[in-house]
């Protein structure tokens, strides 16, 4: 049983490389929280500090609501897979999965008990008596798992653990493994960088993007209401359409969200207009997942879009249209590797992923914190994202009797649109 808390957390690496930005972030006891984000945004780095094998620059770790900074890894209770799995191979499966039993002294006795539970969890009972090479990939990966967990830790970090497998096994393992921690209530830390097994595995997600953590909620919240313009692109498939829009105030009326060539009106009324009248003669980011269109009518009212027909994906179950509706895209850039700034000697940090902080303002949701840097545009920031004609994906039935260059009417859910300020907040529009 274990909590873990991280204040402030800092890494920067001897080459200026600012891999963790003052992140914040509490987990659970029993909880499995899934790091996201794309490849060198930090997420090691943070799970690497938690075990002991790297060192803060600055912040505080707690495990447990004490500080580990002076703890040596072996005392912590903790125990970590990585996504390559080194097997003793001279040994049986068995012997594996003993071996950190055997070095911290448990009678055999016990140790077979224990094995014997492990094995069962894991689904290789059958194995314990083979060597590493007489496994498939997925075997191996179980009965590395199998050697962590045998030793009952508190706090389990798996750091990309099925990324080495085929997208098969991958699914499978990830029911298992979340099964299988539960069962245990082993707190567990799990990065990955794929958008699908975290929202199917975590109990609550962490983004990050450029060392600096985004949003921290359950997928439904992530997903749902994301916190940035960037956890808006990184998560779902098809991407968020984000659309730049300008802000008209026609007052008593409606707010008149101009995409270019056509334009979208929140009546008066409407709660969330009083919310984007505030931004009246500035740019905002509309986003809206394919989920709020719908094709409709040519003829059709009320709040649809109009456009025509760019290319057409097949996906069996279903046709991703493209449309071509006279808008302009935001696409946001990934800031992965690389991404974090070199800090000058005896300099200030110079934030990349700053500008994309924000206070969600909600007590379950972990508030990233701003780091006092001044607040850039991202809109006027073309290291942050670029424009392009907007492409905006409608989900239409497994192939559709439509073809590119066809005009499309898709009515828009105007209740399932998110909006975003020039620095990539989400704008709180006072309800959801
Ligand atoms: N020992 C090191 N010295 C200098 N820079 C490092 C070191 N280790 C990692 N980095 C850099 O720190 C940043 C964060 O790396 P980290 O491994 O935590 O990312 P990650 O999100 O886990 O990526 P991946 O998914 O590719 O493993 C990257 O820019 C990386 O290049």
């Amino acid at each position: 049983m274990s909590t873990v808390a991280l204040r402030d957390v800092t890494k920067v690496w001897p080459d200026g490389t600012v891999a963790v930005d003052k992140a914040g972030l509490e987990v659970r006891d029993g909880e499995f929280l899934v790091l996201l984000g794309p490849s060198g945004c930090g997420k090691s780095t943070i799970l690497r500090m938690i075990a002991g094998l790297e060192e803060p620059t600055a912040g505080i770790i707690l495990l447990n609501g004490e500080p580990v900074t002076d703890l040596a890894p072996r005392d912590r209770q903790i125990a970590m897979v990585f996504q390559d799995f080194a097997l003793y191979p001279h040994m049986t499966v068995s012997g594996n999965i003993a071996f950190p039993l055997k070095l911290s002294g448990v009678e055999a006795a016990a140790r077979e008990e224990r094995i014997g539970d492990v094995a069962t969890a894991l689904g290789i009972g059958e194995l314990l008596g083979r060597k590493p090479t007489q496994l498939s990939g997925g075997q191996r990966q179980r009965v590395a798992m199998g050697r962590a967990i045998v030793r009952r830790p508190g706090l389990f970090l798996m750091d990309e653990p099925l990324s080495n497998l085929d997208s098969g096994l991958r699914a499978e393992l990830r029911a298992e493994i979340t099964s299988m921690t539960r069962e245990l209530g082993v707190t567990t830390m799990y990065v990955t960088h794929d958008q699908a097994e975290a929202l199917t595995m975590a109990d609550r997600v962490a983004i990050m993007r450029g060392g600096v953590l985004q949003d921290v909620g359950t997928p439904t919240e992530v997903y749902g209401r994301p916190a940035t313009l960037y956890v808006a692109a990184f998560l779902g498939s098809p991407r968020m359409n984000l659309l730049e829009a300008s802000v008209y105030v026609q007052l008593d009326r409606y707010v008149v969200l101009d995409l270019g060539e056509q334009a979208l009106y929140i009546p008066w009324h409407d709660i969330r207009a009083r919310a984007i009248a505030h931004y009246h003669g500035e740019r905002i980011v509309v986003g809206m997942r394919a989920e709020a269109l719908t094709p409709v009518a040519p003829d059709a009212p009320g709040d649809v879009l109009r456009g025509r027909i760019r290319y057409l994906e097949h996906h069996g179950h279903e046709s991703l249209a493209f449309l071509d509706i006279g808008a302009t895209a935001i696409v946001v850039d990934e800031l992965g590797k690389g991404a974090a700034e070199a800090v000058p000697a005896g300099g200030a940090l110079r934030r990349v992923g700053g500008a994309l902080q924000r206070l969600t303002g909600r007590s379950d949701r972990a508030a990233p914190k701003s780091g006092g840097a001044a607040k850039v545009s991202m809109l006027s920031d073309p290291g942050r994202h670029h424009r392009r004609p907007a492409e905006v994906a409608v989900r239409l039935a497994p192939y559709p009797a439509v073809s590119p260059g066809h005009p499309l009417a898709i009515g828009v859910r105007m209740e399932a649109l998110h909006f975003f300020d020039e620095h990539g907040d989400r704008i709180d529009i006072g309800w959801r």
